[in-house]
């Protein structure tokens, strides 16, 4: 199969270097363009001096001219940069976005949450999600031309919610609370970001129903149980680099036991590659996922409550945004979809 060349927009940031990471593990591309805005002209080592194989590039100024030459084209830019740029692209490149600007379907949810006009909607890249009827949302993304890789948190929480809701075992109430590292907000200039602030405490953040993650989550649950979901959705910050444990809960018909709904997550995700249900009383670590693709589930019925709670572990630069992207690549051009994606953390 012919090798393609690839450039990555955003290449300075904290999501364009770890699909850098992943593409220089990957056989079956070449590492083209690498640009960026204020730090164009810089060496790339500057930002990233953990991608020794790429050291010696410099980066671009972010433009299509430069990106236009490429088979594919990643983006990762601040939310409302995609557009503009990805309508200059030729038809014949593959653009994968991992901004927010294509992931929702609803332009009244994204004017409410993001407070500009909405680009439009490209194939949603979480191949794993399960979708009404029992398929996977795998199925939109092979020969895709355009894809819009998920949020972090919203991958971390879908996944971990959609079986329960597809299965028709989880009722919907909804909550979810997921901690997540300090690079999920990229590497810009923050005031909550300083070490002095952020290390040694956990914060949190976007609470009322207001972090621009959840008409996501809803969006993606509504599609896995066929019907409208509402969600209570609470962002907190964790003093470490990566890494999300997302807690999310939902109602379950009284009489529903634990053993039932582990039936239900086996179904889904025992052929994945990318998610493991975790031998029972094992329970999801962040540490266990750093520097791998992996989603990591367990869960539990809750009877007095009547509630499941479904917990799980995701790194957010790699199943969460690089490797979620790279993951989409490969569905969309044909090779076999985990080729470049690491499967073992890190711990300790
Ligand atoms: N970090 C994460 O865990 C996740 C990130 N994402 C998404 O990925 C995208 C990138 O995020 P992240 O890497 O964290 O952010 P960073 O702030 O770390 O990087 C942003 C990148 O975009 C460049 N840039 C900034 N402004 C512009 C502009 N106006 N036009 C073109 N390029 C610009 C920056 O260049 P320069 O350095 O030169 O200014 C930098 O390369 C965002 O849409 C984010 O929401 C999605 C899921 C998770
Ligand atoms: C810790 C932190 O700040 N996280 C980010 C989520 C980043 C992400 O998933 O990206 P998108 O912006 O592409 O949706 C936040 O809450 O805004």
């Amino acid at each position: 199969m012919q090798v393609l060349s690839v450039a990555v927009a955003g290449a300075s940031g904290y999501a364009g270097g770890e699909i850098l990471r992943l593409l220089i593990g990957h056989p079956e591309v070449t590492i083209g363009a690498v640009t960026a805005a204020s730090s164009a002209g810089d060496p790339l080592a500057r930002h990233h001096p953990h991608l020794t194989p790429l050291a010696d590039r410099v980066l671009q100024p972010t433009n299509a001219e430069t990106l236009a030459e490429h088979d594919v084209v990643f983006l990762a830019l601040p939310h409302g940069a995609s557009a503009e740029l990805a309508a200059q692209l030729p038809d014949d490149v593959t653009v994968i976005d991992c901004g927010a600007d294509f992931r929702l379907v609803d332009s009244r949810a994204w004017e409410e949450f993001y407070g500009s006009a909405h680009a439009g909607t490209w194939a949603y890249g979480m191949p794993e999600l399960v979708v009404e009827g029992g398929a996977k949302q795998r199925t939109q993304l092979f020969g895709a031309s355009h894809i819009a890789v998920p949020g972090c948190y919203p991958t971390a929480s879908s996944l971990a919610l959609a079986p329960a809701l597809a299965a028709g075992l989880a009722t919907g109430d909804v909550v979810i609370v997921a901690a997540s590292g300090t690079s999920g907000a990229g590497k810009s200039l923050k005031p909550h970001l300083l070490a002095a602030e952020a290390m040694g405490s956990m914060s949190p953040y976007g609470v009322g129903g207001v972090h621009r993650h959840t008409p996501e989550i809803e969006q993606n649950l509504s599609r896995a149980g066929g019907a409208p979901v509402t969600v209570s959705f609470t962002p907190t910050l964790a003093p470490m680099p990566r890494g999300i444990l997302a807690t999310c809960s939902a109602k379950v018909a009284p009489g529903t036991t634990t053993s039932q709904v582990r039936a239900a997550y086996a179904e889904a995700y025992d052929a994945e590659a990318f998610v493991q249900l975790l031998p029972e009383g094992v329970w999801p670590t962040t540490a266990a996922v750093i520097g791998s693709n992996n989603v990591q589930v367990q869960l539990a019925v809750d009877e007095r409550v009547g509630r499941v709670v479904v917990v799980t572990a995701i790194d957010n630069l790699t199943k969460g945004t690089g490797g979620g992207a790279v993951q989409c690549l490969n569905l969309a051009r044909g090779f076999d979809e985990g080729v470049g994606l690491p499967t073992t953390g890190l711990a300790p």
